[in-house]
């Protein structure tokens, strides 16, 4: 990613400048995402500075190819406001403004200026990461019915906004790359070599992932028709959490249910830890999972050979698919359970998903550790999508898009417990590692109060989900 040519004595000189005005920073910072930077680059600053705003615009304009004509521009708020202005002063190309912040009354624009249908609009960007904030005023434009294919940014972190933005359609033109900044810094004796190898190390390990589909784009793909309900109750409900009801008696757990109901996808029982079950319970249990529209996953791990499973998971104390929207298996014993959970799910006459346990958060579990047990899992789950629709993983993306992962051993603040639990945080687990649904136990039912800890853990959970979707969790 740090492939770049060298610069001109004009944009050495903005490079120099830049710096000159604190613009580029080396220590440690906290990024939004609780990142911590080597580098920080704050252009807001360059708003006092007129000189140097007016060799931003020029410097702009020249690192446009030729080809590039546009009727109007516009510049992402905040920071590229001033550029823009600067470009339209120098070029007499009119400007459009997006808002921000949309109004409530009057007209309600999210695009003001001279809007001409079907005009071609530069937009002009300070800096890019991901490429996130640049689509939010592309979006807008579009849809008041501009033609936008390119951006002219000033500065590009060399984080992966380049392919992405062209998976939008958008070209960038930028007028500095991150590594030609390095470069330029250490030539001129303003930047330590190491302190710039940091750096360059710091932007190789934190490429912006690759954009994901929403939960309800995906839920097409998906045969089981438990799993697509799944996703598409999240995007509606705005919750990716599972609360892990871990408690030990009836009224807890419908104690526990009714307090977290409105902020979980997903109600996740351990019923052989319930004292006191009994078929009320699962009524009970049914009654607040339609009332706050929530699954039930009995997390049974069902891990024997098919005969056997279709017993366990029709009959018994528990009658779990008589109940349960989710129920899960493990791979050792082979496609067989997953025949056997076939016909106890068929004799129950409900819709029942399943997941597959491809990975376990418990530290030197075997299906983690051995290198082909999660392939052969996720191989095996595969076969059957129309009963399997997801897997109990420590990451997202096993299986496809069409393939839902669940991932437990999550607590705000990370850790473990004495006995070999491993917590990841909601926003390593959806936002770095690609997981769909956060399962928290203890972090939420031994909370003083359940009810305020589900609906921290679902916004975090949540507003990890919402930045993977735009791509920009750096
Ligand atoms: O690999 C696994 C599979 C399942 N679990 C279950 O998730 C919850 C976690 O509870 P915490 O209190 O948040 O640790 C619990 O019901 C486990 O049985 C898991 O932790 N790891």
């Amino acid at each position: 990613m740090c492939s770049a040519g060298p610069l001109s004595a004009a944009h050495r000189a903005l490079v120099l400048q830049l710096a000159d005005v604190e613009a580029i920073k080396f220590g440690s910072f906290t990024l939004k995402s609780g990142i911590q930077s080597p580098l920080y680059i704050d252009l807001r600053v360059t708003v006092s500075y007129p000189q140097l705003l007016s060799l931003i615009a020029s410097t702009l304009l020249a690192s446009l190819p030729q080809s590039v004509t546009y009727e109007a521009l516009c510049g992402v708020p905040y920071t590229a406001l001033p550029f823009a202005t600067a470009m339209s002063l120098d070029t007499k190309v009119p400007m459009l403004m997006r808002r921000k912040e949309v109004k409530a009354y009057g007209t309600k624009k999210s695009i003001e200026g001279a809007i001409k249908p079907g005009g071609v609009v530069l937009v002009v960007e300070d800096l890019v990461t991901s490429g996130g904030s640049v689509m939010e005023t592309v979006q807008p434009l579009r849809d008041a019915g501009c033609v936008v294919t390119d951006v002219a940014v000033l500065l590009d972190r060399q984080q992966g906004a380049v392919e992405r933005l062209a998976s939008d359609g958008v070209a960038v033109h930028a007028a500095l790359g991150v590594c030609q900044v390095l470069d330029v810094l250490v030539e001129e004796a303003r930047v330590d070599p190491a302190v710039a190898a940091d750096v360059r190390a710091f932007l190789a390990a934190n490429q912006a992932a690759p954009v994901t589909k929403t939960y309800t784009a995906r839920a097409a793909g998906v045969k089981n028709s438990v799993g697509a309900r799944l996703l598409r109750l999240m995007d509606t409900k705005r919750t990716n959490l599972s609360v892990a009801a871990d408690v030990t008696t009836a009224a807890e757990l419908l104690r526990l249910a009714a307090a977290v109901g409105p902020h979980i996808a997903v109600l996740k029982t351990h019923a052989d830890t319930v004292s006191d079950w009994t078929d009320d319970t699962a009524t009970a249990l049914r009654l607040l999972a339609d009332e706050h529209d929530f699954l039930l996953f009995e997390d049974r791990k069902f891990a024997d050979i098919g005969n056997t499973v279709v017993a366990q998971a029709g009959g018994g104390l528990h009658k779990i698919v008589n109940w349960a929207d989710i129920i899960n298996a493990h791979a050792v014993p082979g496609p067989g359970i997953l025949s056997g959970l076939r016909v106890a799910v068929e004799s129950a006459g409900r819709s029942v998903g399943v997941l597959v346990l491809a990975q376990m958060s418990s530290a030197g579990n075997l299906a983690t550790a051995l290198p082909g047990y999660t392939p052969a899992a996720v191989a095996m789950a595969v076969t059957e999508p129309d009963l399997v629709f997801g897997f109990i993983a420590m990451e997202g993306g096993l299986g496809g898009e069409a393939c839902v992962s669940m991932t437990p051993g999550v607590k705000m603040g990370g850790g473990g417990d004495a006995l070999g639990q491993q917590y990841a945080t909601p926003d390593r687990v959806v936002g770095t590692a690609g997981s769909d649904v956060i399962i928290v136990g203890r972090g939420i039912y031994k909370a003083d109060d359940p009810a305020a800890a589900a609906k921290e853990y679902r916004e975090a959970g949540w507003a990890a989900y919402e930045r993977r979707c735009r791509g920009d969790q750096l």
